[in-house]
């Protein structure tokens, strides 16, 4: 009889580095329990946005725990994130190769030292960006037999993890539950997209060069920024003192964060946190560090104004990025602009603040900080 146990289609293990031993001065951000979220009552819920409200304020940065994938299938999931790397050859590569510049998307390759750091040092790091709709573009061949599960992996991500954020985050602004969801549909035109990334050790020289700074301190561009734990230390986030505090690895767990829209969507309830990557401590240095992200990015056509309904906006106050409401971009704008001119574009040192460089997007000033 044929067996009708389904194999998985087998790809190298990914082994990642043993954690760090050192001990670094690690931001202390609220973890966040989805695991009994959609058996929760209302009062549950309000309750949870109002922690998460609190956690955004202060920290910027949370952990999400409890969305549903056990040790294992995390495991598989970063060795499917190593394959477009080391499974597939340089020349092949360059067949998939992203134009952000032109074409204002992600989609595809970033290669090495496309984006300029400091001190005429360019990055060493690659992405594989992939839509949350994984048949849109093609993909290399290594790739293609672990695609329906990369897309089992961005359902994951969208209605395990992404839901239940969105909900809280609309419950936080006094608004139905559905706000934010609403703007985020699975099926609808929008950017949101699976990232794999792997970063590279790099010489002494860049190091010195750059002063050890891996990816500039940023904002991302999109609503919601998924992250899902690795053991390599050197994400940092700007914490409200001024000072960089580093995010602590912890197994199986998320790590999250806003990005632009969801700053301008909210009102400043919840701002897009400063974050940059940088050199590891000495025990983690000779290994590489591979990333695992969902990228949510609002529907294209949806306008970057603040949720105006919102009570606790209008008690509160809105934050303005734009002068008028008919000014915001709609995500689509907002998106092309900023994808295509991330790393490529001459910045300007602000004469206000040191170390901080900007550029100016759909008449929105944004910063970059080393
Ligand atoms: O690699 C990381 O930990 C963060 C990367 C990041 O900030 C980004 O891709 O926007
Ligand atoms: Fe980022």
């Amino acid at each position: 009889m044929p067996s009708l146990i389904t194999t998985s289609p087998q790809i190298p293990h990914y082994e990642p580095a043993p954690v760090t031993a050192e001990a670094l001065d690690y931001a202390d951000l609220a973890i966040i329990d989805v695991g009994g979220f959609k058996d929760s009552t209302l009062e549950e819920r309000v309750e949870l946005a109002s922690h998460l409200r609190k956690a955004m304020s202060t920290q910027g940065f949370f952990y999400v725990v409890g969305h549903g994938y056990s040790k294992e299938q995390m495991e598989r999931m970063f060795d499917i994130a190593d394959v477009p790397f080391s499974q597939v050859s340089d020349e092949e590569k360059q067949k998939y190769v992203a134009s952000p510049k032109q074409t204002g998307s992600y989609q595809g390759y970033k290669l090495r030292e496309y984006w300029h750091i400091d001190g005429g040092v360019r990055d060493q790091v690659e992405n594989y960006n992939i839509n949350h709709h994984v048949t849109r573009r093609g993909h290399p061949e290594a790739v293609r037999p672990v695609l329906p599960e990369i897309s089992q992996f961005a359902r994951h991500s969208h209605l395990n993890v992404l839901d239940p954020i969105l909900r809280l985050m609309a419950l936080g602004l006094e608004l139905p539950e559905d706000t934010l969801l609403n703007v985020h549909g699975w099926d609808k035109e929008s950017e949101t997209y699976v990232r794999f990334m792997k970063y590279y050790p790099r010489n002494t020289e860049d190091e010195e060069k750059s002063k050890g700074v891996w990816l500039k301190g940023h904002t991302d561009f999109g609503t919601v920024t998924i992250l899902y734990s690795q053991p390599v230390a050197a994400l940092q986030i700007l914490t409200h003192d001024g000072s960089w505090k580093w995010i602590k690895h912890i197994d199986n767990a998320i790590v999250v964060n806003a990005g632009d829209a969801m700053e301008f969507l909210s009102g400043g309830i919840y701002p897009a946190t400063v974050h940059r990557v940088i050199q590891p401590p000495s025990d983690q240095r000779q290994y590489t560090r591979l990333g695992l992200f969902y990228f949510a990015i609002a529907d294209e056509e949806v306008k970057l104004a603040p949720l105006n309904a919102s009570p606790l906006l209008q008690r509160e106050g809105i934050k303005r990025r734009f002068e008028k409401d008919e000014e915001a971009p709609s995500m689509g704008e907002w998106r092309k602009a900023r994808t295509s001119a991330y790393g490529q574009t001459a910045l300007t040192k602000s004469n206000k603040q040191e170390g901080i460089e900007e550029e100016m997007i759909n008449g929105v000033v944004v910063k970059h900080y080393n």
